[in-house]
């Protein structure tokens, strides 16, 4: 059983007042326009996420939740509304952002060894060769596998591959890690140590995490809060503080009583965000 520590709670200013948010997402609106359709995945779409902050985002499937991260990523361009990181407009992705993707097949490359996939955002930005080595080394060593850095992605395990994603991800010490559904390819088991990989690594480095997944639970298990999404077009249905007291653990957290209820919760959010999209 692993006990994992929560982080502290939201910075505050010299002020007194809350810090400004790491991410800012205001009427955000997204349309896909082709000749042959046209689809608003996102309607209009307002949220902040403060600096350590473990925001979790549920929805039905087809609710934009995908099309928001690429957005929030500078991978796609609103087509209104603004997304501010560190106080900046995204136009393009952002320095001071990781991108964890589902498939971690095809996020690794499998010519490369793990090592050299780890480092590969490091030689993009000219991250000189000896202080590589120590960050990638630090990385391998954060998701336990400093042993397996001359191996090849395909060598390994599910579990493995994506801890090797992750590593690649924290290497470069973003402050804002966006996961996009990252355990939803890996058994149950494996998926819980990497649960609690997450809120380790969240806990030890200091990250504000947006984390996409279908799986209530594991976002009530992980979220400070949980973004509720409503069928496209998406709006924030309901946001629900995860007020669970002490470190989580597999074991203990997801039978406490306050856990049912969170859980029942944002259940019936996604319910009603479905029932709607029929009734529409
Ligand atoms: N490139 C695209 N061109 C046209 N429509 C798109 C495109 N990408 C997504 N869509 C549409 O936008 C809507 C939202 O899709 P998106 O993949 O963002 O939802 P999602 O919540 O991530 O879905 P899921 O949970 O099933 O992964 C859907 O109606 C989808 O068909």
């Amino acid at each position: 059983m692993s006990a994992v520590m929560n982080n502290p709670q939201l910075e505050v200013g010299s002020s007194g007042a809350p810090a400004a948010p790491v991410v800012s997402v205001q009427h955000l609106n997204k349309v896909y326009e082709s000749k042959e359709r046209r689809v608003e995945a996102i309607g209009d779409l307002s949220f902040e996420v403060r600096h350590g902050d473990f925001t979790c985002i549920v929805g039905p499937s087809g609710a934009g939740k995908t099309t928001l991260l690429k957005c929030l990523s500078g991978l796609l361009a609103p087509t209104r509304g603004t997304i501010r990181v560190n106080g900046h407009d995204v136009t393009s992705p952002p320095e001071e952002m990781a991108i964890v993707f589902q498939e971690y097949g095809r996020s690794l490359f499998p010519w490369k060894t793990v090592r050299e996939n780890v480092e590969l955002p490091l030689r993009e930005r000219k991250v000189p060769k000896d202080q590589r080595r120590r960050m990638v080394d630090a990385a391998l060593e954060a998701v336990a596998l400093a042993g397996v850095g001359d191996s090849y992605p395909w060598q390994l395990s599910g579990g493995m591959q994506q801890r090797v994603a992750i590593a690649r991800a924290v290497a470069y010490q973003p402050k804002v890690m966006v996961l996009d559904e990252p355990f939803a390819a890996v058994d149950a088991q494996t998926r819980a140590d990497l649960e609690d990989l997450m809120l380790r690594l969240w806990s030890e480095l200091d990250l504000t995490v947006i984390f996409v997944t279908h799986d209530i639970d594991e976002a009530v298990y992980l979220g400070q809060r949980v973004l509720v999404l409503s069928s496209s077009p998406t709006r924030v249905l309901d946001d629900v503080p995860i007020d669970i007291a002490g470190p989580r653990t597999q074991a203990l957290t997801r039978v406490e009583p306050g856990f049912a209820e969170l859980r029942t919760r944002v259940y019936q959010g996604i319910q009603a965000a479905k029932a709607k999209k029929v009734a529409a």
